[in-house]
């Protein structure tokens, strides 16, 4: 397994502990040759190219073997990302399953209460019809103790049904937290809190039915040169750059605009309602606050070299798919880069 993708072992249910050792052989195999480190990110993504359950996966590690390129550890992550972190998502599964079995628990509890009110009602009834016909006194406080008695059976019912009640609010409270914790991880970018790749789809599939004739900006911005920057400073130094400049889209966007990762050093901004001329106007302002931002190495106070952004922007035509103008907004950027970099260009710029 050291390169390209070879017959999967799968370890399946009743094989031999020689079978498993063989196979974490194999995946451990494939990080050394690879001069990967041991991470369970590393470990996970290898495990499912040795196992090939996902051939999209299998393809782009192929692919990026093939062309001699090195795998490292931020392909290793955005491919966890891409084809892995569903697990999150089976994960929410898991809990739905715990909200069920409280729901159960809770019918349960209401049906008994339920059963015990309804007996309490026809004691009640009963007792009425025996007081009519009994006047002796002997015969009041024999019916008066049996309502007493199917008066504190219902209301121990009800007391537990109370608790019963505020232990599953409780619970569903945490579960609900959980959940929300599980959903906003799964949809965001660690280093800059932005949205990742799948938290756009995600907004995405909801522009789509909220507002798939409204009109639509996309800015795509990649930072220039940054190789450069890892190269000269260090790669944490790098993660500092790609927050600043997430920071910078943060604060300079609308509460209705949507800010993503995308991926390595390059980030969209996705603009509901708004012209090509605004989105430009933006881009513009982003891209002279990262050019004005001066950035000081902390534990050795080294001022760090000015770096820039280019950007490309672009607006839906009638009521294309997002995939249009995302590509025509990248073909922008693409041309802001060959003609110099910090710049923005629009799709009017395109020929
Ligand atoms: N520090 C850090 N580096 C990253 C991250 N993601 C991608 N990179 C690096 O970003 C660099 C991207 O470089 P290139 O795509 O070659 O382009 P560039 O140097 O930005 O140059 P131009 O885009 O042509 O201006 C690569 O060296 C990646 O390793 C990250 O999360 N953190």
């Amino acid at each position: 397994m050291s390169g390209v993708s070879a017959e999967p072992a799968a370890v399946q249910p009743g094989a031999t502990h020689s079978d498993a050792r063989m196979l974490a052989h194999e995946v451990i195999e494939f990080l050394i040759v690879h001069a990967l480190h041991p991470s369970p990110i590393n470990y996970a993504v290898a495990y499912e190219y040795r196992m090939g359950g996902d051939a999209a996966l299998n393809a782009r590690i192929d692919t990026h073997l093939a062309a001699d390129k090195r795998l490292d550890d931020l392909l290793m992550r955005e491919l966890y990302d891409e084809h892995l972190a569903i697990e999150q998502f089976r994960n929410l599964r898991g809990l739905g399953g715990s909200l069920q079995e409280l729901v159960d628990g809770l019918i349960g509890d209401i049906s008994e209460a339920g059963e015990h009110a309804s007996g309490f009602h026809s004691t009640v009834e009963n007792n009425i019809s025996l007081l009519k016909r009994r006047n002796d006194s002997e015969a009041v406080t024999a019916i008066a103790s049996d309502l007493l008695a199917a008066t504190a059976k219902v209301h121990t019912s009800n007391a537990t049904l109370k608790a019963r009640l505020d232990s599953a609010d409780q619970e569903a409270r945490k579960l609900r937290d959980e959940l929300e914790r599980h959903r906003r991880e799964a949809l965001s970018d660690p280093l800059t809190g932005l949205l990742n790749r799948r938290g756009m789809e995600y907004h995405l599939d909801e522009l789509a039915v909220s507002g798939a004739r409204e009109p639509l900006s996309v800015v795509v911005l990649d930072i220039d040169h940054f190789k450069r920057i890892n190269d000269t400073y260090g790669h944490a130094v790098g993660d500092v750059v790609i927050r600043h400049v997430a920071k910078v889209m943060r604060t300079a966007v609308c509460a209705e605009d949507v800010t993503v990762r995308f991926g390595g050093e390059e980030f969209v901004i996705l603009m509901p309602r708004r012209s090509l001329e605004e989105a430009e106007a933006l881009a513009e302002s982003i891209r002279i606050k990262v050019e004005r931002l001066r950035l000081i190495r902390r534990q050795d106070k080294l001022a760090l070299d000015p770096f820039t952004v280019s950007l490309g922007v672009a607006s839906r035509h009638d009521d294309e798919a997002f995939d249009g103008i995302f590509e025509r907004a990248d073909k922008a950027l693409y041309a802001a880069k060959n003609s110099g970099r910090n710049r923005v260009l629009t799709e009017l710029a395109l020929d």
